[in-house]
């Protein structure tokens, strides 16, 4: 399939009115979250991928807002036929609690004040924002996401998503990122940091109704610009050519293009970024340690995750090495958790995530295409025996939203399964019982059982859902077309299909 846009799209707001318990103990709310979806959540709600976004994203992640020349941050992953496929998942993306694009941060207005929160917004942490967003997707109605991804700070969302809420989502994707910040992030940190506090404009924070400390800022940025880049790509990009001129000016104005080129990035960031709201996001990167300060292993923060993992480092990211992505597919391998690693093979540093979408699309859906039955089933389900009434059958269609209902006998053991149309017939027909309607001899897909093969059972008998059952053909849970044919890869057309 071609890749296309996701075409214009809107950041919308949830409203989380309760205050919210910190991990610093202190209470905080109430919280505003912007946030940006792409494609369509289907029925069962089992399609959606949470994209987290790096220290200075936000929740346009992909497409176009009106009147704007460039598209969301990671426009390259997301759209029709790209890695995060719009035409089959639904990708969320929402600003992180303490940033500057919408979502509640230091610039927004204290309703205790009536001002900017500045310094008095509390200090935050990865597992904060992460309690933010869980609240945004249970406003959503999703109770399982099928993904959580992101790269460096979006990572560390992704992996404290998998600790916290073991039960929510099916894949965690971490890409060039850590259990643990180390010492020279931290270090990195913190310089900029201090850029932005030495800025005499800074002024305790409280800047936002006079100059804001841009020259600060732009520091921070641009030490911060180095870290991403690899030694290679710059001397790719800039060799030791000259910005403008023939001739070293022997004074300290621009010479390299190297220099004129840090500058511009760091111009261009404080244009669109909260200096606060920079202080803040990166002290939430600092104290980002999955072992909670060595109170536990690796191993043993990990020990009760639950989703399958692809942990993605980069060749030349030096700010995020390798060896930190390996720690995590070490310490989840220690606990027998599926994770596969994989490198993106590529020159540009820790900003590679950005800039090599052929790599990463190829990795992810190469990852998310080994996704069997298992992965997609739905396990809670009523079930119900022949002697259960025509009406009650009805009655659980409607509240569960299910349109097939398995019918067993004793231990769960598959016997038959009812519709929505066998129910619309028996009322035709004054049918009496379930067993004068029901279809005896069931089509069945097993847990192991890939998402081709069910694609083509329900393509080639032109049915809608199949109950899924053990060796001694007791059901676990039901898989219904719509996720499956979703999933099911276009490069390899299911049999029977055009
Ligand atoms: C909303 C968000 O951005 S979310 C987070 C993701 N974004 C970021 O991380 C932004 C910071 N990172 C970057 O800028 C990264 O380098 C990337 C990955 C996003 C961009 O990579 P590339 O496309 O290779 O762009 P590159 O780093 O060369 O920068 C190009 C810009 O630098 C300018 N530039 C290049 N050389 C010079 C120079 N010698 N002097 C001055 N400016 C220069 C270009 O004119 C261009 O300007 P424009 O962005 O206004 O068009
Ligand atoms: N360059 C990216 C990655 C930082 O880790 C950003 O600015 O968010």
């Amino acid at each position: 399939m071609q890749e296309a846009s996701v075409g214009y799209t809107q950041t919308k707001k949830h409203q989380i009115k309760e205050k919210i318990q910190l991990e610093s103990g202190k209470k905080f709310g109430p919280i505003e979250v912007a946030y940006e979806t792409y494609g369509t959540l289907n029925q069962e709600k089992n399609n959606a991928i949470l994209v987290c976004h790096p220290l200075t994203g936000d929740a346009h992640a992909a497409g176009y807002h009106e009147g704007d020349q460039d598209p969301g941050w990671w426009d390259n992953m997301i759209g029709p036929g790209k890695a995060f496929d719009t035409e089959k998942y639904y990708v969320i993306c929402s600003n992180v609690l303490g940033g500057c694009k919408g979502t509640t941060g230091p610039k927004s207005t204290n309703p205790e004040t009536g001002e900017p929160y500045a310094l008095d917004f509390p200090v935050i942490t990865i597992k904060d924002m992460v309690k933010v967003q869980k609240k945004l997707i249970d406003h959503l109605g999703i109770n399982k996401l099928f993904a959580v991804t992101g790269g460096s700070m979006g990572g560390m969302q992704a992996l404290q998503w998998a600790v916290t809420y073991p039960e929510a989502q099916k894949f965690c994707i971490p890409i060039a990122t850590t259990a643990k910040s180390s010492p020279q992030q931290i270090a990195f940190n913190e310089v900029g940091r201090r850029a932005i506090m030495s800025d005499p404009n800074w002024n305790q924070g409280n800047y936002y109704d006079q100059e804001p400390p841009k020259n600060g800022l732009s520091l921070a940025r641009m030490i911060g610009h180095i870290t991403y880049l690899s030694e290679r790509s710059m001397r790719k990009k800039f060799g030791r050519r000259l910005q403008d001129k023939k001739d070293l000016s022997f004074d300290f104005t621009t010479d390299f293009e190297v220099e004129s080129y840090l500058k511009y990035k760091g111009k261009s960031f404080v244009k669109r970024f909260d200096p606060n709201s920079y202080l803040y996001l990166t002290r939430a990167i600092d104290y980002f340690d999955l072992t909670d300060e060595g109170e536990r292993t690796l191993t043993e923060a990990l020990s009760k995750v639950k989703c399958k993992f692809l942990v993605v480092a980069i060749t030349s990211d030096w700010l995020y090495p390798r060896y930190q992505s390996k720690e995590i597919v070490r310490a989840l391998e220690s606990q027998d958790i599926e994770v596969e690693y994989s490198e993106i093979r590529s020159s540009y540093g820790h900003d590679a995530f950005l800039l090599e979408p052929g790599q990463l699309k190829h990795l992810i859906s190469s990852f998310l295409s080994k996704i069997t039955v298992s992965d997609v089933l739905q396990r809670d389900i009523p079930l119900i025996n022949k002697d259960t009434s025509i009406q009650k059958a009805a009655e659980k269609m409607i509240n569960t939203g299910l349109t097939h209902l398995p019918v067993v006998e004793d231990s769960n053991k598959l016997v038959g399964l009812i519709t929505a149309w066998d129910i619309s017939k028996a009322v035709a027909e004054n049918h009496e019982s379930l067993e004068e309607i029901m279809t005896e001899k069931v089509i069945t897909a097993s847990e192991n059982e890939s998402i081709r093969s069910v694609v083509a059972k329900i393509r080639s008998n032109n049915i809608s859902a199949l109950p899924v059952v053990d060796e001694k053909d007791k059901v676990i849970g039901l898989v219904s077309s719509d996720i499956l044919s979703q999933l099911a890869d276009e490069k390899h057309p299911v049999p029977g299909t055009d």
